[in-house]
């Protein structure tokens, strides 16, 4: 799908800056994310990823610049407020609870409770209907799992993610924020997990890809932000670049300028890289 720049961004950023001591690990970074998108978010290790994301979902709070969420400024107290604003992140360590069913997982820490003074006074939970409900949101995003009772620990790593990416898409109101879903995964089940975030997509919920594997950027990002030295260095298509183009803007190796095209500021790595300016 092509991006439509010109509407309100679901989420931004602009001048963000985190410091911790000497260390600059966001460096005036702006961001931005449009309606349906999927927008991946590369850079080296060390360039700041972590530390934006963990910005725009409230893990850590910036000491300069300003976030937006549907075009309105908002500070971010924490996780638990980026949440109720909307924005669900998964997490690279899968933090489910493996020893617990799907269901379960899927209303950790937001259990419904029985109707009445069952689930008011004596806490008891609505088993049922959060096995429905679970239900009704794998078959939504067409996770094909046999049995919801089933414990977490019992499921493939693929089909781990699929609980985490379904619980978060079933609590996001704005964005789902996923940290390299694939890493752990083979190339079959790295598969599925990129058609899950596709179908995310088209249910119209923006999701923000962080990751390292170029091809799979590649594959389904609508568009890449790339993050060096603490900032957005570019906002570019996929379909506008090749793939050593793009990890030659990672390394610094090339720049783009205002008008999309490029600029060589690193001739040796450039060559090396195999790139040029165009
Ligand atoms: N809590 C912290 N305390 C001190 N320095 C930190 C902290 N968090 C991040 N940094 C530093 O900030 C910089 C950016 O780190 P960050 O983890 O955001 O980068 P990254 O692009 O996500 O890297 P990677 O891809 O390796 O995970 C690094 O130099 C890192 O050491």
């Amino acid at each position: 799908m092509s991006t439509d720049t010109s509407a309100t961004p679901v989420l931004q950023a602009r001048g963000l800056v985190k410091r911790y001591g000497h260390v600059t690990a966001i460096d005036g970074a702006d961001f931005d994310l449009m309606p349906g998108e999927v927008l991946a978010v590369i850079g080296d290790n060390g360039a700041g990823k972590t530390s934006l994301i963990k910005a725009l979902t409230g893990a850590i709070v910036p000491d300069e610049g300003e976030i937006r969420l549907g075009g309105r400024p908002i500070r971010f107290g924490g996780p638990q407020s980026a949440r109720e604003h909307g924005i669900e992140t998964v997490y690279q360590d899968l933090a489910v609870a493996a020893s617990m069913d799907i269901a379960s997982n899927m209303f950790l820490g937001r259990e419904l409770r029985r109707p009445g003074v069952l689930g008011s006074v004596f806490r008891l939970l609505d088993k049922k209907r959060m096995r429905e409900e679970a239900a009704a949101h794998m078959a939504d995003l067409k996770i094909g799992l046999r049995s919801l009772t089933q414990a977490v620990e019992t499921l493939s790593g693929g089909q781990r993610q699929a609980v985490a990416v379904a619980r978060a898409v079933a609590w996001a109101r704005s964005v789902v924020v996923m940290d390299e879903p694939t890493a752990a995964l083979g190339v079959r089940e790295s598969g599925q997990v990129l058609d899950l975030i596709r179908r995310v997509r088209d249910k119209g919920m923006p999701v923000v890809l962080i990751s390292h594997n170029m091809p799979h950027v590649f594959e389904i990002a609508d568009r890449i932000h790339v993050h060096r030295l603490g900032r957005r260095e570019a906002l570019i298509k996929p379909t506008d670049h090749s793939m050593a183009e793009v990890v030659a803007i990672m390394t610094g190796a090339l720049t783009v300028n205002s008008d999309g095209g490029t600029v060589v500021t690193d001739a040796d790595a450039a060559r090396a890289a195999g790139v040029s300016a165009h």
